[in-house]
């Protein structure tokens, strides 16, 4: 993990709720979670099918609104900002990696990013050399050019994470990012994201069912119907003072659900 001299907050939730209603029908999908992420953490978020992982995805990003609680970004409480800003609060400081890469079709992987980087808003044009770095940190240099549908599934979700990492966002936010990739791919997205999440140092927040995948982070917090069951440091994470790190998760080696 990337240690930074602003020991604040890059994420904090705080006591938040999401019930969803359909006429007389309630589901509480998330209910009182409160934790906070020190920039340049790795967290994983696991719990097994409607234990409120995605919703929880969704509140951390601002692709939803909270029932009730907070979810601040780097100082800044959502529930604050109207819908425009949000979205520019989103843009500017979240890249999204999702399960299912989401990549637009009709264009080339460069093409995808490039898109990215110009709807983010930001001031100066892209930097080329760092997307040169970016293509070789997830090894896809030789395949920007081609469309996703002329990609493996790795290649796509390497894409998918060129795209969301290449306006340096301050948080990857990833939600089941090797859902749809076999072992082999799996195995080399997760470890791209590691050593992105190390060398580029930015915070990263990874939702799975996979207590293996989970494994790779710095913290695993684990999520029972809407609520954190339990918060735990891996041998991965640098510890703060006063807290060393506990004991590693057992990890099931033939890469069990929960
Ligand atoms: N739009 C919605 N309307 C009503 N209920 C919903 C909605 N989205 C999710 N839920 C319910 O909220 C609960 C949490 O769902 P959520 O998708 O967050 O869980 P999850 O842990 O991500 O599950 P999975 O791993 O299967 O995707 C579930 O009971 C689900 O049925």
């Amino acid at each position: 993990m990337v240690q930074t001299a602003d020991s604040s907050p890059i994420i904090q939730a705080e006591n938040l709720t999401k019930v969803y209603r359909s006429g007389k029908i309630e589901v509480q999908a998330v209910r009182g979670v409160s934790f906070a992420v020190p920039r340049g953490e790795f967290v994983a978020i696991v719990g097994p099918s409607g234990s409120g992982k995605s919703t929880l995805f969704y509140l951390l990003g601002g692709l939803t609104r909270a029932s009730s609680g907070r979810v601040v970004i780097d100082g800044v409480d959502f529930a604050t900002l109207d819908d425009a800003a949000r979205t520019r609060l989103r843009r500017q400081r979240i890249g999204f990696v999702f399960q299912r890469f989401n990549l637009l079709p009709t264009l080339s992987a460069m093409g995808n990013v490039e898109i990215a980087y110009d709807i983010s808003g930001q001031k100066e044009p892209m930097d080329r050399a760092y997307l040169d770095h970016l293509s070789d940190l997830l090894s896809i240099q030789g395949r920007l050019v081609h469309r996703p549908n002329e990609l493996s599934g790795g290649e796509q979700q390497r894409v998918a994470i060129a795209r969301a990492l290449i306006t340096r966002p301050a948080i990857i936010l990833a939600d089941e990012p090797t859902g749809n990739l076999d072992t082999k791919n799996s195995d080399a997205v997760l470890s791209m994201l590691r050593r992105s999440n190390k060398e580029l140092g930015q915070t990263t927040l990874m939702i799975t069912h996979n207590m293996e995948a989970a494994a790779i982070a710095d913290r695993i917090l684990q999520v029972r119907d809407g609520m954190i069951l339990s918060d735990t440091r891996t041998r991965f994470a640098s510890a703060p003072a006063g807290h060393p790190p506990a004991v590693p998760p057992s990890v099931a080696g033939d890469g069990a659900s929960i």
